[in-house]
């Protein structure tokens, strides 16, 4: 997507050889463009959510892969290298899901053959995801679509919530991907952006991608999704996801769960933008077997910004040595979804329409 009119990817290989990312810790404050060079470098940048989005953590790790491979392409590296990527975080499946493609690509091979297979596949994984994510967009364009209808071509306003956006993915975004092709198609589209607390995923990356492509939106606290809901102002909520069970449970963003039973409760569709390497088909029940990241209390008890002198800064918002608790997902069940928008199409949440969708990747 565009910064300043500008195409970019969330990461990329440069001619050189070298893989670079945004440092999305800095957004929207400051466009912080770095090189990853080391396997060390791919785990830190996930672990401490450089980059972050399931699409792109799984992209990531791809590259990661490719850079170790360059580096020592023997088997032990290989395996080794599955397993340090792999501990950096634990929900989405994504993560999993490149880490096992690369490796199913690169086993077979010599070792002196892995580094450039290592790049090429990586580079296609990351094109797969735009379509992808393309795809999901055109998909989700006609539930938008059908909205504006029915209301006459009126606004159509959609909730949604963290950052399921083009940062989250290699371009384009899952969630987002419906509202730029909904604009791009003259739709009168607006957008509640959930703040989405504690690293403020929505406040900091969906309003700079909205605002950086002159969509209509509001930032709103993640509490007052709700209440908006039982006022009439939300007509959709769109979301994007970490992992979804074969029989459609959506592990997302924390605090999700909640908004999703508050469109139950006030008869709003709520909707998953689901890339099919974010389904995993290993696992049906999503509360009990999809593992929950817990990240450091000082997210809760700390928030970045910037200061009145430009400067980012970290300031602490509860008394010293505050205990806090910061569950980074939960699960929605699926009986919650009112459908799942993938690649090839909408279909129900449940594990017949889900299996029927991708009869090449389901689980028997
Ligand atoms: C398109 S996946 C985006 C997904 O990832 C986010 O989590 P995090 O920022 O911690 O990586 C959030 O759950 C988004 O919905």
């Amino acid at each position: 997507m565009k910064i300043d009119g500008k195409p970019y990817r969330s990461i990329w290989r440069e001619p050189s050889g070298e893989v670079r990312i945004i440092d999305q810790r800095w957004l929207p404050h400051e466009l912080r463009i770095v090189p990853l060079a080391t396997r060390q470098d791919f785990a830190d940048a996930i672990r401490d959510m450089w980059v972050r989005g399931a699409p792109l953590i799984g992209a990531t790790a791809a590259y990661g892969v490719a850079v170790q491979m360059a580096a020592d392409p023997s088997d032990a590296s290989l395996r080794e290298t599955w397993e340090v990527l792999h501990e950096t975080r634990p929900t989405a499946i994504n993560l999993k899901w490149a880490l096992d493609e690369m490796t199913r690509v690169l086993q077979p091979l010599p070792p002196e053959a892995r580094a450039e297979a290592a790049y090429r596949r990586a580079a296609e994984i990351c094109d797969e995801d735009v379509e992808i994510n393309r795809q999901i967009g055109l998909h989700g364009l006609e539930i938008i679509r059908e909205i504006a209808k029915k209301k006459g071509g009126g606004r159509v306003n959609v909730l949604t919530h963290c950052n399921a956006g083009w940062p989250a993915t290699v371009d384009w975004g899952t969630a987002t991907s419906p509202i730029y092709h909904a604009v791009e198609d003259g739709i009168d589209v607006h957008v509640f952006v959930d703040e989405t607390r504690p690293r403020n995923q929505g406040a900091q990356l969906t309003s700079w991608e909205l605002n950086s492509h002159g969509v209509s939106h509001d930032l709103i606290v993640d509490n007052a999704g709700g209440h908006m809901m039982q006022h009439g102002e939300v007509d959709l909520v769109i979301v994007g996801t970490d992992r979804t069970t074969a029989r459609g449970d959506v592990c997302n963003k924390i605090g999700t769960y909640l908004k999703a039973l508050a469109a139950k409760a006030n008869g709003v569709p709520f909707y998953v933008a689901l890339p099919s390497p974010t389904i995993d088909w290993t696992v049906s029940d999503g509360i009990r077997e999809i593992p929950i990241e817990e990240r450091g209390g000082e997210e809760v008890t700390h928030v970045q910004g910037r200061d009145a002198g430009g400067n980012i800064v970290s300031v602490q918002i509860s008394p010293d040595g505050t205990p806090a608790r910061n569950p980074a997902f939960d699960v929605t069940p699926a009986e919650l979804v009112t459908g799942l928008i993938t690649e090839r199409g909408v279909c129900k949440a449940d594990a017949a329409a889900m299996a029927a969708m991708f009869p090449d990747l389901a689980k028997g």
